[in-house]
């Protein structure tokens, strides 16, 4: 590629950059502790980002500074990388911290959205969830007993259950492009190149109107693909609101669906969205809710394959609770399903760190006092407003202090023999004190659709199948976006040997 493709669109950020540069504050950092910085270019985001593995660098810096300390993100600015649970409580909710975006605009979409992912309206998936995992399992019948890779499945399993839970179309209602342009959207995000990477670590320092302004013109197959992927969801979006006030119209009742909900003129004003709007939020709804949960359960089976023994004792519960509950089967009561489910979260986080950027001058509180520079003993630290944050939700969910000793450790039994259920744990985030689904303003909306439809699918396919590590491959847990399962080859990956039982 000709670097000259890239000089256009990078211009306005690097003006951007060097007046921030010019005209910033005194730094209310300087005195935190923090590991020395390798480059004033890249600071420390290579490493954060980039490492070999995912963690290589933030998990020693944790041990040696504790969970709050200061890195250098590009061109020598201070970023605090916080991991401490008092200080992410605070930050994700407070209205002082922003990850772009107009705070009114964000508590009206969220509230329009809710109406399809409250708790009632979840239970209401269950049958699509089981309809997904069947085809996965169809799908596996045809690679039993050999190397398979069960990431491309899981992402069309849960491709498939956003559609028809939300959108109420089937993949071949999304179109033979849409689902094409979505598998190549999936496999560049595993192998993006070097300018690819370092645009995404300089993006975490501008607004959000200049990265999708500048997005606009790069040339990177991978954004191509993403521009593509915009357009074909917005035509989709087109379609459903053609299709929905065409029925509404015609008087045909669409029986509590997100979309008929969201365009439906009765709402209250405060709910409502405009049909630009509620085109952007079908390409949301799909990337959000897809590879997170997809790439979550691969790592579960991965985990299971590694531990043969967890994984009999699972199918055993699996199999007397289907056994026993005459169809409607409570998930929630299955001890062994759900502790994989909360460790797999806990150790493989979807999105393990975060932005945030201060839109106040605030005050962090602390819940372990730190040590600055200058040998003073501080248990909160003042915070400039435009001072940028990253959330170690990775780094909090390896706290000894929270997880036990073993938190380096994948380990189920963690959630069964009490190590986390002490009481002592700050209560932070909507799902077994983790963070793995945000917390506070900006908690997933989609959290109980996503533990629902991993208790339904995980539960359907250990129960039929077992899985086997494949040991000639590594697997390691790549920051790209999502935390992916990258294999030797650079492609996004767990392949197991599955038979049926
Ligand atoms: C394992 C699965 C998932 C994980 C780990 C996950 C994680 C997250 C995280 C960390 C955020 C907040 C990002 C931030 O604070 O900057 C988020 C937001 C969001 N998620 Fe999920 N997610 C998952 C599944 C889903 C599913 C299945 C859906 C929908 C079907 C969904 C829909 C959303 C939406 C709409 C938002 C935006 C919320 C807002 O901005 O207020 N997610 N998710």
């Amino acid at each position: 590629m000709d670097p000259s493709h890239y000089a256009i669109p990078l211009a306005p950020i690097i003006f951007f950059i060097v007046i921030r540069l010019v005209f910033r504050r005194q730094n209310t950092l300087r005195h935190v502790a923090g590991p020395p910085s390798p480059s004033w270019i890249f600071g420390h985001i290579l490493q954060l980002i980039l490492p070999p593995q995912y963690g290589d660098y933030e998990f020693r810096w944790q041990d040696k500074f504790g969970p709050v300390y200061r890195i250098k993100g590009c061109f020598g600015e201070d970023r605090l990388l916080v991991a401490d649970p008092a200080a992410l409580q605070y930050i994700l909710n407070s209205p002082n911290f922003e990850r772009g975006g107009a705070g009114k605009e964000h508590r009206r979409m969220r509230a329009a959205l809710n109406f399809g992912f409250s708790a009632a309206a979840v239970r209401r998936y269950q049958a699509v969830f089981e309809k997904a995992a069947e085809m996965v399992s169809e799908k596996l019948e045809g690679s039993l007993d050999t190397s398979t890779n069960v990431c491309p499945l899981l992402s069309l399993a849960t491709l498939r259950a956003i559609s028809e839970a939300c959108l109420r179309y089937t993949l071949e209602d999304l179109g033979n492009d849409f689902v094409a342009n979505n598998i190549e959207v999936m496999r560049l995000s595993a192998s993006r190149s070097a300018p690819q990477l370092l645009l995404d670590a300089l993006s975490l320092r501008f607004p959000l109107w200049l990265l999708r302004a500048t997005a606009k013109y790069l040339p990177t197959s991978a954004f191509k693909a993403m521009r593509e992927g915009r357009y074909l969801a917005e035509n989709i979006g087109h379609r459903i609101i053609r299709e929905r006030v065409d029925a509404a119209h015609r008087g045909v009742d669409m029986d509590d669906d997100l979309f008929s909900h969201l365009l439906d003129p009765d709402v209250p004003n405060n709910m409502h969205l405009s049909k630009k709007e509620v085109v952007s939020q079908v390409g949301l709804l799909l990337v959000a809710g897809q590879d997170t949960t997809a790439n979550t359960m691969a790592y579960a089976l991965l985990e299971l394959a590694r531990n043969p023994e967890f994984q009999a004792q699972l199918r055993n519960e699996i199999h007397s609770t289907l056994g026993t509950s005459g169809g409607g089967i409570a998930y929630d009561s299955m001890p062994l399903l759900n502790a994989l489910i909360k460790e797999t979260n806990r150790f493989y986080p979807a999105a393990p760190l975060l932005d945030r950027v201060a839109t106040k001058d605030t005050t962090l509180p602390l819940a372990q006092p730190i040590i600055t520079t200058t040998g003073e003993q501080i248990s909160h630290i003042p915070i400039l407003k435009g001072q940028f944050l990253t959330l170690g939700i990775g780094s909090y969910q390896r706290l000894k202090s929270h997880w036990g000793a073993d938190a380096h450790k994948f380990n189920p039994h963690r959630w069964l023999d009490g190590t986390v259920n002490r009481g002592d744990a700050v209560g932070i985030g909507p799902y077994a004190n983790l963070l793995s689904f945000s917390g506070g303003l900006r908690t997933c909306l989609g959290w109980r659709f996503s533990i629902l439809e991993m208790q339904v699918i995980l539960s359907h396919l250990v129960g039929r199948y077992s899985f086997a590590e494949v040991v000639e491959e590594t697997i390691r847990p790549t920051y790209l976006n999502n935390l992916l399962p990258i294999v030797q080859s650079g492609e996004r990956a767990v392949p197991l040997y599955i038979t049926r039982i």
